[in-house]
Parts: C-alpha cells; sequence; structure tokens
C-alpha cells in the first residue's frame, strides 16, 4: 500500500504505529530476523545483551517498531518491562532445537501467565526451517503443546531469517491482526 493508502488508513484507524515485542529463547534467530526484516541482509550476530529496536514498515500501511529482546536465561526476567502497551508478540523459537524444544514451550506458557500476555496476538516463528533437521510446524505444534494456549490469537509460520522464508507472511498476519483489533476498538 502507497502513501496515499497508508493516510486513508491513518484517517480510518488513527493510529498506523505499533509496538511489537520478539522475544524466545536464545540463539533461536531473533537478532537476525530483526535486520532480515529490516534491511534484506543476513547480518552476523552476537548474544543481545538488552534489546534492537528498529522500525518496519508493512505493506498494508503500517509501521511495526519491533523489539528484540535477549533471551538468555539470566536476562528473561527483563522480558516482562517490555510488554507494557504491546500489540502483538513474537515468539521465535529454533526450529531444529529438540532438545530445548519443552523449555521453549514452558518459558512462553509462563511468560503469558505471570505477565498476564492472554490478550495479545502471538505469532510464533518456527525459525531455521532452511535446516533439514528442522521439525515442521505441525511437529512443533504438537511439541509445545499450542492448542493448549486459551485466550491468545496464535498463528505459527515457519521462517528461515537467513533465507528470508516466511518473513512476508509473518509481516502480513500481524498487520492483518492488529488492524482487525484497531478497528474493532474504534
Ligand atoms: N541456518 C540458520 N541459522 C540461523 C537462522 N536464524 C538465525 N540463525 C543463526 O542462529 C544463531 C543465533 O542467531 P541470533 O539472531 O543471534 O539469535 P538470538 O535469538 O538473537 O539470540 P540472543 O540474542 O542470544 O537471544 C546465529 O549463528 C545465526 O546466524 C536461520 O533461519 N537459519
Ligand atoms: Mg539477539
Amino acid at each position: 500500500m502507497g502513501k496515499i493508502g497508508s493516510k486513508f488508513r491513518s484517517f480510518i484507524f488513527g493510529q498506523t504505529e505499533f509496538r511489537i515485542v520478539m522475544i524466545g529463547l536464545d540463539y533461536s534467530g531473533k537478532t537476525t530476523l530483526l535486520y532480515k526484516l529490516k534491511l534484506g541482509e543476513t547480518l552476523k550476530t552476537i548474544p543481545t545483551i538488552g534489546f534492537n529496536v528498529e522500525s518496519i514498515n508493512t505493506k498494508k500501511g503500517g509501521s511495526l517498531t519491533v523489539w528484540d529482546i535477549g533471551g538468555n536465561e539470566k536476562i528473561r526476567p527483563l522480558w516482562k518491562h517490555y510488554f507494557v502497551n504491546t500489540q502483538a508478540i513474537i515468539y521465535v523459537v529454533d526450529s531444529t532445537d529438540r532438545e530445548r524444544v519443552a523449555c521453549a514451550s514452558e518459558v512462553l506458557k509462563s511468560e503469558i501467565e505471570k505477565c498476564e500476555l492472554h490478550n495479545i496476538p502471538l505469532l510464533i516463528l518456527a525459525n531455521k526451517c532452511d535446516l533439514p533437521e528442522h521439525m515442521s510446524k505441525e511437529e512443533l505444534t504438537k511439541e509445545m503443546g499450542l492448542y493448549g494456549i486459551r485466550g491468545n490469537i496464535w498463528y505459527i509460520i515457519e521462517t528461515s531469517a537467513k533465507e528470508g522464508i516466511g518473513l512476508e507472511e509473518a509481516l502480513d498476519w500481524l498487520d492483518s491482526v492488529i488492524f482487525a483489533r484497531v478497528s474493532s476498538e474504534n
């Protein structure tokens, strides 16, 4: 959507800038995803201590301010400070990490409970799907017990931050879900 479309949406819905928080275990690929979305490039990353933040325009005229928060166990207790006024959460999972799939599930569910995130749309990215040993989204859904999540609108997409697979679908989903909520509130 071009400038006119964007202005039209802004006129109709008011807000067109949205806050998104991206969390997930360390090494799942959050920072790689952020910069692939922002720059279209695969950057070499180091573990994030703190956060990175970038503004990303969607095709439909929204502007998503995406906060990528470090996933190391020691800094996970800080995630809760970033959830204020968040319109959606992206939860990134390393779909090749079978050893930590239960941990990824537990961390997600406990964050939803502790921080009362039941109302917030949740996009799960089964990342690293370019690697042959990756779990499919169906397998990950089962292994993580995602059908047990109550309250949140959630959706899962297989992505590769490295190859850029699934990223357009991810932005489209966020755009549609957020605008649908904003328009229903107006
Ligand atoms: N093959 C492949 N490797 C990936 C992909 N996404 C990320 N990686 C690699 O996974 C490693 C971790 O990526 P990061 O983006 O730093 O992970 P992170 O989730 O930001 O980690 P923390 O900042 O510690 O929470 C890096 O070596 C990336 O190059 C992907 O889609 N495919
Ligand atoms: Mg990082």
